[in-house]
C-alpha cells in the first residue's frame, strides 16, 4: 500500500461504546489497517477498562500491533456503569448528546497531529453513527467523517422515520393503552420505501412512549437526522440482502456504502478472522465449543441474547422449561451480569437436573465460532445485528425474540422478508418455546427455513468474496473517501 506523501493515511476509528458497536468497528478499522491505513481506535475509558480485563482473561487483544493504537478518553460515565442496565445505557446516550466526548476527543486528534506524536496527521474519522458529534470535529479538522452504521439499514431507516412519525401525529403514543391494546399492532405503515407492511411495532422500540422526551426516543431521533452530516455513511449489509431500504438510504444520504457481512468480509481477506478483530466485554467459556463436538450435526439450539438485553425471572423461567421440554440439546449463554432484572433470577433447581447432560450453560462464548460448528441447528435470539449478520453467514435458522431498539425492524425482516425467522411473543410461554424449538430442529419449517438460511450464506459470502458488491463496495469507500480521492491508490 502506498502513502500520502511518503506518509501512511491515518483513521480515527470510533465506536459506541458497548460490545455490539465495538465488534463490528473493530473489524472495520482491522480492514482499513490491513489497506495500509495507520488507525487509532477510539474506546472511552469505561469500554477501555472493560475491554483490558478481558484481554487479560485472554478473550480480546488490545496490545500494541505496528500501526494500529488504542487510546480512550473521558466519556463522563460513573465510575461504577457496567452498561449492563437501561439506566446506564441512558446516562451513556445524554453524555453523548451533551456535547461531553466533543472535547477530549478534539483533544485527542490535536495531540496526534502533533509533529511529536509520532504517528501521521490523522486523515480521516470513521465514526459510529450514533457518535455523529464527531461531524463537528472533522469540520474543524477539515477532514472527511464517515459514519459506520452497526444496524441494519432497515434498522436504521426505521430510526430515521422517527422524525415523520412525529410530524404525522403517530408518536410518541397517546396513552399508556397504546402499549396494551393492539395499537402496535393494527396499526400499519405504509410510507416507508423498501419497508412494507410495517406495523408500530415492528419499528426500533424506543417509539413506544408515551413522552416526547423520552432520553433513547429523542437520542434515536437526533442522531438518525445528524447522519446528514456523514461524509459517507457505511453500512453492515449487503444489497442481495436490504437492496430495496439501502437503495433508499442512498437517495436520502448520497453516499451509501454497504460492505456486510463484516465478518465475512474480515475473514475473507486475513484468510481467517484476526486475533486484532475480537473484542469481548466479558470473559469467553471456549468449553462449549468441545462439548459442541460431541453433538450430532443440526441438533443443538444456541441461546443468546447478546449484550444489553435483560429479561425477568419469570420470562427466564418459561424459557428455560421450553427448552428442557424440547427434548432437544441446548447451549444457553447467560450474561453474568444484569441478564436477569428481578430477585427471581436463579434457574430451577429440577431444570437443571432434568437438562443434565443435554444442556451446557456459560457466561460468555465465542459466538462466531459456536454459529460456524456444525453441531448447531438454529439460535435462539434478540436479534442484534451482529448476532443476526454471523447467523446469516453461518447459514442457522432463527428463533427470534427482539429486546429493543433495532432488534424489532431485524425480526420482522428475518421473518417476513427473509423467510429465516419465526418470532416468540414479548410474553414468552414455556409451550411456544417448546414447539418452535421443535419445529426448528425436527419440523419441516425448521428445514424450509434451513434451506433458506444456506442460501443468505451462499449470498453473504459471495457479496464479500474478491468482486462481490461489498467487496467492491469496501474498496470504492476506501479509494474514494477515506484516502481522500486517489491520493494513495
Ligand atoms: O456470548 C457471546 C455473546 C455475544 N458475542 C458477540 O457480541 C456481539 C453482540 O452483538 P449484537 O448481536 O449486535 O447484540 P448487542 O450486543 O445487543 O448489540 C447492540 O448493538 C447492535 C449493533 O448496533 C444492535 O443491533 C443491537 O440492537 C444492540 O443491542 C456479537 O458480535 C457476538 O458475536 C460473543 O462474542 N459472545
Amino acid at each position: 500500500m502506498g502513502s500520502v506523501g511518503g506518509r501512511k493515511p491515518h483513521a480515527v476509528c470510533i465506536p459506541c461504546p458497548a460490545q455490539g458497536h465495538i465488534n463490528a468497528m473493530l473489524k472495520l478499522a482491522n480492514l482499513l489497517h490491513f489497506k495500509g491505513f495507520h488507525v487509532t481506535f477510539v474506546h472511552t475509558e469505561f469500554s477501555y477498562k472493560r475491554v483490558a480485563n478481558a484481554a487479560a482473561a485472554g478473550s480480546s487483544v488490545i496490545g500494541s500491533i505496528d500501526g494500529f493504537r488504542y487510546e480512550a478518553i473521558p466519556d463522563g460515565l460513573p465510575i461504577t456503569s457496567d452498561l449492563n442496565s437501561n439506566q446506564d445505557l441512558r446516562s451513556l446516550c445524554t453524555s453523548i448528546r451533551n456535547g461531553s466526548l466533543y472535547g477530549p476527543f478534539r483533544d485527542l486528534l490535536e495531540r496526534l497531529n502533533e509533529p511529536s506524536s509520532g504517528v501521521p496527521p490523522v486523515t480521516c474519522i470513521v465514526s459510529d453513527s450514533l457518535m455523529s458529534f464527531t461531524a463537528g470535529v472533522a469540520k474543524e479538522f477539515e477532514i472527511p467523517d464517515v459514519f459506520f452504521c452497526s444496524t441494519s439499514a432497515c434498522g436504521f431507516m426505521g430510526f430515521y422515520h422517527y422524525k415523520e412519525l412525529v410530524e404525522r401525529g403517530i408518536v410518541p403514543l397517546k396513552s399508556e393503552d397504546d402499549l396494551v391494546n393492539g395499537y402496535l399492532d393494527s396499526t400499519v405503515i405504509d410510507w416507508m420505501p423498501g419497508m412494507p407492511n410495517m406495523r408500530l411495532r415492528d419499528l426500533p422500540s424506543f417509539i413506544r412512549t408515551t413522552d416526547p422526551d423520552e432520553v433513547m426516543f429523542n437520542f434515536a431521533l437526533n442522531e438518525a437526522q445528524a447522519s446528514h452530516r456523514a461524509t459517507a455513511i457505511i453500512v453492515n449489509s449487503f444489497d442481495d440482502l436490504e437492496g430495496p431500504v439501502l437503495d433508499e438510504m442512498s437517495s436520502t444520504f448520497g453516499s451509501v456504502y454497504p460492505i456486510g457481512p463484516l465478518n465475512l468480509l474480515c475473514s475473507q481477506a486475513f484468510g481467517t478472522m484476526p486475533e486484532s478483530a475480537r473484542s469481548s466485554l466479558w470473559k469467553e467459556d471456549s468449553a462449549c465449543l468441545d462439548w459442541l463436538e460431541g453433538r450430532q450435526a443440526n441438533s443443538v439450539i444456541y441461546v443468546n441474547f447478546g449484550s444489553l438485553a435483560t429479561m425477568t425471572g419469570q420470562q427466564l423461567t418459561e424459557f428455560a422449561w421450553g427448552l428442557a421440554n424440547s427434548g432437544h440439546d441446548f447451549l444457553w449463554i447467560i450474561r453474568p451480569d444484569a441478564l436477569v432484572v428481578d430477585e427471581s433470577a436463579a434457574l430451577p433447581r429440577e431444570f437443571l437436573v432434568e437438562t443434565s447432560g443435554r444442556g451446557f450453560l456459560a457466561s460468555w462464548c465465542p459466538q462466531e465460532d459456536v454459529l460456524g460448528h456444525p453441531s448447531i441447528g438454529g439460535f435462539l435470539t434478540h436479534c442484534g445485528w451482529n448476532s443476526t449478520m454471523e447467523a446469516i453467514s453461518s447459514g442457522v435458522p432463527m428463533i427470534c425474540w427482539p429486546f429493543f431498539a433495532d432488534q424489532q425492524p431485524n425480526c420482522r425482516f428475518l421473518c417476513v422478508e427473509w423467510g429465516v425467522g419465526m418470532e416468540v411473543d414479548d410474553d414468552v410461554k414455556r409451550e411456544k418455546v417448546e414447539e418452535m424449538v421443535r419445529e426448528l430442529l425436527a419440523g419441516e419449517k425448521g428445514a424450509e427455513m434451513r434451506r433458506k438460511a444456506s442460501q443468505w450464506k451462499e449470498r453473504a459470502i459471495r457479496a464479500t468474496e474478491h468482486g462481490g458488491k461489498s467487496f467492491i463496495k469496501f474498496e470504492e469507500v476506501v479509494k474514494d473517501v477515506l484516502s481522500g480521492g486517489n491520493v494513495f491508490y
